[in-house]
């Protein structure tokens, strides 16, 4: 093929959910190298504008890629433990303040390097990818360390170097205090500020900065600094906030105009104003929400009237969200928050976007211009993606205009 011409792909006669809602009539897709050029209803297609297309599928279902926008798969250790003493009654917050969760997996994660951390995480985002991920974000913040944090985000970058999915790093340096600060939180704050945001943001190794503002990780003045030096960096924040208390960290996180605030269980009226003021998106994590056995449900109606955008993400992590299936979040968003299916899919295609940023290139929606990010599943309609709860049901994953369904890709170059 010529250097200039681009390979056009075309789909026919599918049933297209666009990122917002599923289209009323069937519908035919085509691709232009790396680039949505034309969504078309069938009674409208010209045989002729597809003659130099290959035709790649008919029928099924058509969604963007999927877009997961809160993960920690970068990780060393098991928390298996940890499981079994909650079901044994402690709470999440108390193995914490006993050393145990986020700090056991920081100790596990310093002790491994750089290559076993990649050959720990790379499995976990496969599993993703075969559910039909596109786009997905990895936070550090189990290294807590400047070296190690560093570590998690080479690691987290190298992964989106070797799989065929686009990777977005997010420094998360304020996620708990190590225990070589343990009596100087403030002291920690510093660091994180005046060392590990300098030395992400002159590698170029973070997309955005988030914090854990909780009573049993930083205060919402801490995180609010953490936010200035972020600024002063040009790196976007966001902000786990509200998971266990109402201490104001959405609002504080929204007035400094952050992309998320996550998990959110207990924002109140003005932290869903807050959030719809500055156009921040709200990140929903039933996964965490089902481990930890919450009762507090995030204000969904709320959020919904006042129009705020509702994202879904897995959290996959080791400790209050050890799920790596995208489409199981899709039904817990539906079973334990009452979304409709149409909410929870444009929470994991549109709004999973927008909480990273990247609305404004159109990823996530099937739209002339955007990105070639699709699933082709064998399904009857969109809604069945958040209904059953059953692998195997994609038939097609196109990343950047390619084929690979199981993360193969011929650009990976890595022994494993
Ligand atoms: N809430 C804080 N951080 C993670 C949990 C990390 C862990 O338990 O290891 C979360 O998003 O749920
Ligand atoms: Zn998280």
């Amino acid at each position: 093929m010529p250097a200039n011409s681009k390979q056009r792909l075309v789909w026919h006669d599918v049933t297209l959910f666009d990122g917002h809602d599923t289209l009323p009539q069937p519908m035919a897709v085509i691709v232009a190298g790396d680039t949505i050029e034309r969504v078309v209803p069938m009674r409208e297609l010209d045989p002729n504008e597809t003659a130099d297309c290959q035709p790649l599928g008919q029928g099924g279902v058509m969604t963007p890629g999927l877009v997961d926008c809160h993960t920690h798969l970068v990780f060393g250790g098991s928390r298996a433990d940890e499981f079994e003493r909650r079901l044994e009654g402690a709470s999440y917050e108390e193995i914490a303040r006993r050393g145990g969760g986020i700090l056991s997996t920081v100790r596990a994660t310093r002790e491994a390097s750089e290559a076993q951390l990649f050959s720990l995480a790379r499995p976990r985002l496969e599993a993703l990818l075969r559910e039909g991920v596109t786009t997905v974000e990895i936070k550090s913040g189990y290294g807590l360390s400047v070296d190690d944090e560093l570590k998690m985000l080479r690691v987290a970058r190298r992964l989106g170097e070797t799989l065929p999915v686009r990777v977005m790093t997010t420094l998360l340096g304020a996620h708990a205090l190590p225990p070589e600060y343990r009596e100087d939180s403030d002291g920690y704050i510093d660091l994180v500020c005046r060392e590990m945001i300098p030395a992400a943001a002159a590698e170029g190794l973070a997309d955005a900065v988030d914090v854990f503002c909780e009573k049993i990780a930083f205060s919402v003045a801490q995180c609010e600094r953490v936010f200035e030096a972020a600024e002063a960096h040009g790196l976007p924040i966001k902000a786990h906030a509200e998971q266990l208390s109402n201490l104001g960290g959405s609002a504080m996180a929204a007035r400094h105009g952050a992309l998320s605030a996550d998990h959110i269980e207990y924002l109140d009226e003005a932290g869903v104003a807050a959030l719809r003021e500055a156009g921040s998106v709200a990140v929903l994590l039933p996964g965490a929400f089902h481990t930890l056995r919450e009762t507090q449900l995030p204000p969904i109606a709320a959020l919904r009237e006042a129009g705020v955008p509702m994202a879904i993400a897995t959290d996959a992590n080791p400790g209050s969200s050890p799920l790596f299936m995208p489409t199981l979040m899709l039904n817990f968003a539906c079973t334990l928050f009452r979304l409709t299916p149409r909410e929870a899919l444009a929470g994991m295609t549109a709004h999973g976007a927008r909480a990273l940023g990247l609305h404004t290139r159109q990823l996530g929606r099937i739209v002339p211009g955007a990105p070639a990010d699709l699933c082709l599943w064998d399904i009857g309609s969109p809604a069945e993606l958040a209904y059953a709860v059953q692998p195997g049901r994609l038939r097609q994953r196109i990343f950047q205009g390619q084929r690979s369904l199981h993360g193969e890709s011929s650009h990976d170059q890595t022994q494993h």
